[in-house]
């Protein structure tokens, strides 16, 4: 006895969803993100005074539990713009790039976070790489379209798709996961698999990396900027 227990992965996730309600003021419009972290996130903006303008949610998953919170969701077109993105990440690296899509909620979180002032990553240690795509990429694809664009992304990337059995989006899409891949110039990658026909959107944010990346490690949360 004598040292405290390592922090297991949950515990690091609840520190960073709670220091991200640093980045939240009375009055803004919050995007809101999916996952487990950003669950340990709304669940401490409900705990908290803060009075919201609003928030946009990146998935049906995050809204009720937003509403839950009785916390105004509002449909993005409604709302503009947002001041603040939370989200979680499934990698991030020093560039504050990131693999997301682990829940299948990447093209609303690229769409709130393309749309909002400031985004702000919330994740645990283990998330953070050296060069993303040890994490096999997400690629929301249009269902008719799903074989084709996997011959596409092997001719592409040398990488191997998997489809995501029994997964739909939100948007009633399919998901191929890619594994295999080194990505070492993500903004290239992410621009070209889009070009794919039947490509929704991947899984890189390179082209809008974040802005804010809070580490949950067992020596407290660390904080890096762009
Ligand atoms: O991109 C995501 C969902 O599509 C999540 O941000 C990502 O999967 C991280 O999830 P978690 O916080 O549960 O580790």
């Amino acid at each position: 006895m004598g040292y405290p227990p390592p922090m297991d992965q949950n515990a690091l996730k609840k520190q960073v969803g709670e220091a991200a309600l640093k980045y939240v003021r009375d009055g803004m419009m919050l995007g809101v993100g999916t996952g487990s972290t950003v669950n340990f996130f709304i669940e401490a903006l409900a705990a908290s005074r803060i009075q919201l303008k609003g928030a946009v949610s990146s998935s049906e998953a995050s809204s009720q539990r937003l509403r839950a919170a009785k916390i105004e969701v509002l449909e993005l077109n409604d709302a503009t713009t947002c001041d603040v993105y939370i989200d979680g990440a499934d990698e991030v690296d020093r560039g504050l790039r990131m693999i997301k899509g682990g829940g299948a909620a990447l093209t609303r979180e690229k769409i709130v976070a393309a749309a909002s002032r400031q985004f702000v990553c919330i994740a645990d240690g283990s998330k953070l790489v050296d060069v993303l795509g040890k994490f096999p990429l997400p690629v929301e694809v249009i269902p008719m379209a799903r074989s084709y664009v996997a011959r596409e992304i092997v001719t592409l990337t040398g990488g191997q798709p998997e489809y995501r059995i029994g997964v739909k989006t939100d948007n009633g899409n399919v998901i191929l996961d890619v594994h295999g891949l080194s990505i070492t110039d993500p903004v290239k990658l992410e621009t070209d698999l889009n070009q794919i026909t039947g490509v929704v959107t991947n899984g890189i944010f390179a082209r809008r990396p974040a802005d804010v990346l809070l580490l949950g490690t067992p020596d407290g949360v660390k904080t890096s900027k762009a």
